[in-house]
């Protein structure tokens, strides 16, 4: 079952079948993300290199014996070369329940020894999970039910399986053509009024070449009536082709924008829910999916389904009636499509591929384009709109050379197909003169011929413009497909409702953490404390220690890498992170305000609150100055329209509104002047001092460090110090001394020199501005 090897381990038996001469996977130097959500696209097709990711993972985060289940879906030959790891003791499950999905849920450890297996993913259960409701999870959730339910969707997790890499082509069709199936009644009224269209357009040719046989000969019937009538009823019957024609477009089109509406809502919503690390890597290229990607996958469900069905009927009907008025002519016609038609498919398939990497490009010109309209002041400020400039145009130059790959391709099969039409239809005319003069057709016959030839040239090309808008619709597609079915690293209801009553400690077990998108970094090396409910605790440490970071890992953005953050002796994982962040309120270093109302900025995130819940936060919070405001609560606000300061007291406010038992205070009164620090200091010590929230605040300044209960001081990513302020500060030779040398001074001096003040020597002082002028 398992083989043990210094250095290589070979995988054999029941478990996972494996064979000599397979190709070798090496462990060392795959640098994939934490969690199975951030895998690449080879490492989803490829179920080696899953296996790879896998016992990378498993080298850098456990180190003890253990079984480790690798979901896959192959029952593969797998050699894999560990390069690094000697005596691994490995067993390799071939695990058939999670085969059946492409799981993207967390792999577990769990003990070879333990037949009932632990697991540190714990995944929660039912018994576990706690009844109780909270009106503002239910009411969240009925906004998004709304949302699904108005666009007659399930919810994203409910219609797709879980999430795959971007689709296959095949894949992709099928659900193109499950986006168009709510559409299907329309979509049907359309078909049919599309059928009466073409019906009507394939008459005129016939109709054509009679009226020449008619007026090139004495009869007086045209159409086996008089010539009036037949007239009379032509005009009738254009008529009711061309209301048809204008309604299949009218249906046709709403439908596409429907569809597209939804997928944009669909697509939009499950981008929202994903872990915040995935917005924050793609969010140019998100958007672009969001825009242009679905323009493309709509039109590719309706106008493009709509002309490649009348383009289809066209050329059904016409070569029909070229067959009734001359098989043999239609025949000598027919050669042309076999190599118009193989030239499509290529040319197609071709133009799949050049969509993707077209909006790949176009995706990172957004992001590149928004990044720097996002800081535009800073650009502006530095004068950098030139190398901007540059930057920009490289990537739009990207984008044009794909543009003129797929220009020249165009240009070239349409020029083919025109020239092989034209040949065509040069044959036609000598042949079918030929006819004429033998007299097996009539001259009115050879232009209806001539004409319906026209129409299955024109429908021809029409239906190669219908493959490969398809195949560009599938592109598309995929790309839209794959946001819409990402399941979230952090799934955000996937887990036990934490009840408002319930309350405790947080406490940091031996917490490992680095971020996914830096593996080389290993950001909290082995946290651990304890923060009691209702107590105050300043994070200290120098710039870059993972003050933030313990914020993030409490705030579930991110999950430790090793080790456990527990909430009342339950793992927050094991909570579903809406509800666990419906406990906590943020202020976030630099904080962001929505357009809109000063009102609605303070509310945003906690849609029951009324004017009086949001004016006591504004007043807790030192907001006066939005009294002062043309319209008080009702001023409309954007991004940059408040000061740093007054910005900072909003998301204060905001945070408070919510009413939470956890506030994380990310540096709260960096960008405040000393009365407002002040005043946000007093405000922040109400808290403390009520005690019914439990405040973790990352700071430098002293004056908000004091306020704490207690310090936790983190250094080389591990907690090195922790006490109450004054102990601390008073302590010959701590950590926390040294940190604040500089502060420490200036205060001192500042305020004379005080018996209970603590004594900092220079040289301490010394060392750590020296510290900070070469950080
Ligand atoms: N999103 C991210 N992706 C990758 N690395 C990150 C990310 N955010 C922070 N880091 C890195 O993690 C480390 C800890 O950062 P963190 O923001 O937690 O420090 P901090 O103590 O809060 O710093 P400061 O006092 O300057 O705010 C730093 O080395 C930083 O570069």
């Amino acid at each position: 079952m398992l083989s043990s090897t210094p250095g290589i381990a070979i995988l054999r038996g029941g478990f996972l079948r494996c064979s000599a001469g397979t190709s070798s996977v090496r462990v060392a130097g795959f640098g994939f993300g934490h969690g199975e959500g951030q895998s690449s696209r080879s490492s989803i097709l490829d179920p080696r290199i899953r296996f790879s990711r896998s016992l990378s993972t498993l080298r850098s985060s456990d180190s003890r014996q253990g079984e480790y289940h690798i979901p896959s879906s192959r029952n593969q030959k797998i050699r894999p070369t560990l390069t690094s790891i000697d005596n691994l003791h490995l067993v390799i499950r071939h695990n058939s329940s999670s085969a059946s999905s492409s799981s993207r849920s967390l792999p577990k450890l769990t003990t070879t020894t333990s037949s009932s297996s632990s697991s540190i993913d714990s995944t929660p259960t039912e018994s576990s999970a706690l009844t109780q409701t909270d009106s503002k999870e239910t009411s969240k959730r009925s906004i998004i039910s709304r949302i699904t339910a108005n666009l007659s969707l399930k919810p994203v997790a409910e219609t797709h399986a879980k999430g795959t890499e971007e689709q296959s082509g095949s894949s992709s069709v099928l659900k193109l053509l499950e986006l168009a199936k709510p559409e299907s009644r329309n979509l049907g009224i359309a078909v049919g009024l599309l059928l009466v269209s073409s019906s009507v357009s394939m008459l005129v040719p016939l109709t054509i070449g009679k009226l020449i046989d008619f007026f090139s000969s004495n009869s007086t019937q045209f159409l086996g009536l008089s010539f009036p009538v037949a007239a009379g009823l032509l005009a009738v019957t254009f008529c009711i082709g061309a209301t048809a024609n204008a309604g299949r477009a009218i249906i046709m089109r709403t439908s596409g924008q429907r569809i597209i509406a939804r997928v944009r809502n669909q697509a939009y919503l499950s981008t929202l829910r994903q872990e915040p690390e995935f917005a924050d890597r793609s969010a140019g290229d998100i958007v672009s999916r969001l825009s242009v990607d679905t323009n493309i996958l709509g039109d590719s469900v309706t106008s493009n389904l709509s002309d490649g069905l009348r383009a289809l009927i066209s050329a059904t009907v016409g070569v029909a009636a070229m067959f009734w008025i001359s098989a043999k002519l239609t025949l000598v016609m027919l050669c042309v499509v076999p190599p118009v038609s193989l030239g499509a498919v290529f040319y197609g398939r071709y133009l799949r591929k050049l969509s993707n990497l077209t909006q790949e490009a176009v995706g990172e010109m957004s992001k590149t384009a928004e990044e720097k309209l996002n800081a535009f002041k800073t650009v502006a400020a530095y004068n950098s709109q030139p190398l901007e400039a540059t930057l920009f145009s490289k990537k739009v130059d990207q984008v044009f050379q794909l543009a003129k790959k797929e220009a020249l391709m165009t240009g070239i099969f349409w020029g083919a197909s025109g020239l092989t039409g034209n040949l065509a239809m040069l044959c036609l005319l000598g042949y079918g003169g030929h006819l004429v003069s033998i007299s097996e057709i009539t001259v009115g016959d050879l232009t209806s011929l001539l004409m319906y030839s026209a129409y299955v040239g024109g429908s021809v090309s029409g239906l190669t413009g219908f493959f490969t808008g398809l195949m560009r619709g599938v592109g598309a597609g995929s790309r839209v497909f794959w946001l819409l079915d990402r399941t979230s690293n952090i799934p955000l209801d996937k887990g036990i409702k934490l009840p408002h009553a319930r309350n405790g400690a947080i406490r940091f077990e031996n917490v490992k953490f680095r971020y996914p998108s830096r593996q080389e970094v290993v950001v909290l090396k082995g946290i651990n404390m304890t923060i009691e409910p209702g107590t105050s605790v300043a994070l200290v440490g120098s710039s870059g220690s993972g003050k933030s970071s313990i914020q993030q890992l409490i705030s579930r953005f991110y999950d430790p890498e090793e080790g456990k953050v527990t909430f009342d002796g339950t793992d927050i994982r094991e909570f579903a992170p809406e509800s666990w962040r419906d406990r906590i309120g943020v202020v976030f270093q630099d904080p962001i305000l929505f357009a809109g109302t000063v009102h609605e900025n303070i509310a945003y995130g906690s849609p029951d609150a009324t004017r009086e819940d949001v004016e006591e936060a504004a007043r807790a919070a030192n907001c006066d100055f939005i009294w002062d405001l043309p319209q008080g609560f009702d001023t409309l606000i954007g991004r940059a329209s408040l000061s740093g300061g007054q910005r900072q007291r909003v998301s204060i406010a905001r945070a408070l509104v919510r009413n939470p038992s956890i506030l994380l205070l990310d540096e709260a009164t960096s960008a405040l002047d000393s009365t407002s620090e002040n005043a946000v200091n007093a405000a922040i010590d109400d808290i403390i001092r009520q005690k019914n929230i439990t405040v973790i605040l990352a700071a430098h300044r002293l004056s908000s460090i004091a306020r704490a209960e207690r310090v936790v001081v983190l250094e080389n990513g591990v907690v090195s110090e922790q006490g109450r302020y004054d102990v601390l500060s008073r302590k010959e030779g701590s950590r926390f001394r040294t940190l604040m040398a500089a502060q420490l001074l200036v205060e001192k001096s500042s305020a004379g020199i005080q018996e209970d003040q603590p004594q900092v020597d220079e040289g301490e002082a010394d060392a750590s501005s020296t510290a900070t002028r070469n950080r």
